[in-house]
């Protein structure tokens, strides 16, 4: 069995009623996402001291779009005071996802009802107002977070790690590459440089006000009663729409085939002509929407790819890589940020268990008890694009199963803090055998 396959939830030994023992371990972590800002968290909740170094120079700037955190990750925001109070304001509420074909017509109704008491709270909400959150967090809980730092390089001795950040030397005991997806760490951690794939598809983005939308014949049902969540589907493309903010807000993602070579970016603009042109066919509403979308929040999101890396830990076993830099996910995982949360939460539990003198073995020890799961989990974000894409659509009235979004209780069911307290000594004693 996987270590991650037994999922019983076990009550975790820090349950944040007392001041964590300092273990005297400084980590450095790199990136200032929710990989680095969970692990800064995490680190700090079980006795270590974080530091994290990110090289955009203001929090102002609120890049993004809609992400999404399942029951997994929404388990670890519980423990941080204060922090599930303010998400839950912000994020996307409806009880179902209804389905439909290109052309608008009603294919099946996806009814979450008794997700949460199955799994958990999940959130879905902007990127930048869920990362201040977190970020705030983080600096309130005492972490030293230094922007405008741009690491160019890493390194590793027998006693600490360390990386060059704007011309100076700084070091811990470990570093966290937490770097993102064009990840410098990686190469240190590899020993060659990853260049990304294309993925061959690419995914039109935006998040707008719906106030127009909300004078459209076409388009008023989608934001005027509530949150509503709507994906059409057609070969090759799946075009995803939500409300947000009782309907106050809007976001729509739509994916589909794009065998350009280009760069990933989070600010690159689209085109309307371009967008329109690939749904052409489709419904009124779906083409509504994209015409509504103000020229400025039209994002052109190119999806690469990268082979799963051979190893997420560096050769003295100083240097980690967590979050995108060693895992990016499809979009149609959904588990991207929260599989990102989830190394945060284990390594601050293997450093703890491990201690400062075997710090190398917390490192390698992470690694073991999260790569089959990431692996598994990355999995079920090429099942789902292939569910919607490449669906039977003469057939899928008479089996819209096929393309429901699965809600699988390993993904959901899963606490990794508590799971790292379980399997840890096993994995170290396997590690030192
Ligand atoms: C600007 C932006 C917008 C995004 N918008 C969305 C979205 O709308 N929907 C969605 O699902 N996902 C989005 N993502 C991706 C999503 O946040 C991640 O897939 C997921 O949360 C995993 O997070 P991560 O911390 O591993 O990586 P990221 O969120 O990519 O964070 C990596 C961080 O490292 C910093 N960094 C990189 N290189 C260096 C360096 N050399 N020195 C110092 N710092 C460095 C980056 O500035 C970034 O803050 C976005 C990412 C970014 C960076």
């Amino acid at each position: 069995m996987a270590p991650f396959m037994d999922e019983a939830i076990e009550p975790t030994p820090n349950d944040n009623t007392s001041k964590p023992k300092a273990t005297g371990i400084h980590v450095l972590i790199v990136g200032a996402g929710f990989a680095g800002l969970t692990a800064a968290i995490e680190c700090v909740r079980h006795g270590h001291t974080a530091q994290i170094l990110e090289s955009y120079k203001n929090t102002n700037v609120q890049l993004g779009d809609i992400i999404s955190f399942g029951s997994n990750s929404s388990r670890i925001f519980k423990r941080w005071p204060g922090v599930p109070e303010k998400l839950d304001p912000i994020c996307h509420r409806s009880e179902k996802l209804e389905y439909r074909y290109w052309n608008g017509e009603h294919i099946y109704t996806q009814w979450w009802g008794t997700e949460e008491e199955n799994f958990g709270k999940r959130y879905n909400g902007h990127r930048g107002e869920i990362h201040k959150i977190v970020f705030d967090h983080a600096v309130e809980l005492g972490v030293d977070v230094k922007l405008g730092q741009n690491v160019t390089e890493y390194f590793e001795t027998e006693t600490e790690a360390g990386v060059i950040s704007n011309g100076e030397r700084i070091t811990g005991d470990v570093v966290l590459g937490a770097d993102g997806v064009r990840s410098k760490a990686r190469t240190l951690v590899l020993g060659y440089n990853d260049a990304p794939k294309p993925s061959g598809y690419a995914v039109y983005r935006a998040w707008m006000d719906s106030a127009e939308l909300a004078k459209n014949d076409l388009t008023k049902d989608l934001v005027c009663n509530g949150d509503s969540h709507t994906g059409w589907l057609g070969p090759d493309i799946h075009f995803l729409a939500a409300s947000i903010k009782n309907g106050k807000e809007f976001s729509w993602v739509f994916t589909h085939k794009d065998e350009r070579n280009v760069e990933e970016g989070w600010s690159e603009p689209g085109n309307h002509e371009d967008a329109c042109k690939i749904l052409e066919g489709w419904a009124p509403a779906v083409h509504a929407i994209v015409r509504m979308t103000p020229p400025d929040k039209l994002v052109d999101w190119k999806l690469v790819y990268r082979d799963p890396l051979p190893t997420w830990v560096s050769p003295k076993g100083r240097i980690a890589l967590i979050g995108d830099a060693a895992h990016p996910f499809l979009p149609t995982s959904i588990q991207g940020a929260s599989q990102a949360m989830e190394d945060g939460s284990c390594i601050a539990v293997c450093l703890e268990l491990a201690g400062k003198d075997s710090v190398a073995d917390a490192l390698r020890g992470y690694e073991k008890i999260r790569y089959e799961r990431v692996r598994l989990t990355q999995k079920t974000g090429e099942t789902t694009r292939d569910a919607w894409h490449k669906a039977d659509f003469t057939k899928l009235k008479e089996n819209p199963e096929a393309i429901k979004l699965k809600r699988e209780e390993w993904v959901l069911n899963h606490d990794a803090e508590a799971h790292a307290y379980k399997v840890f000594p096993e994995v170290l004693a396997e590690l030192r055998r």
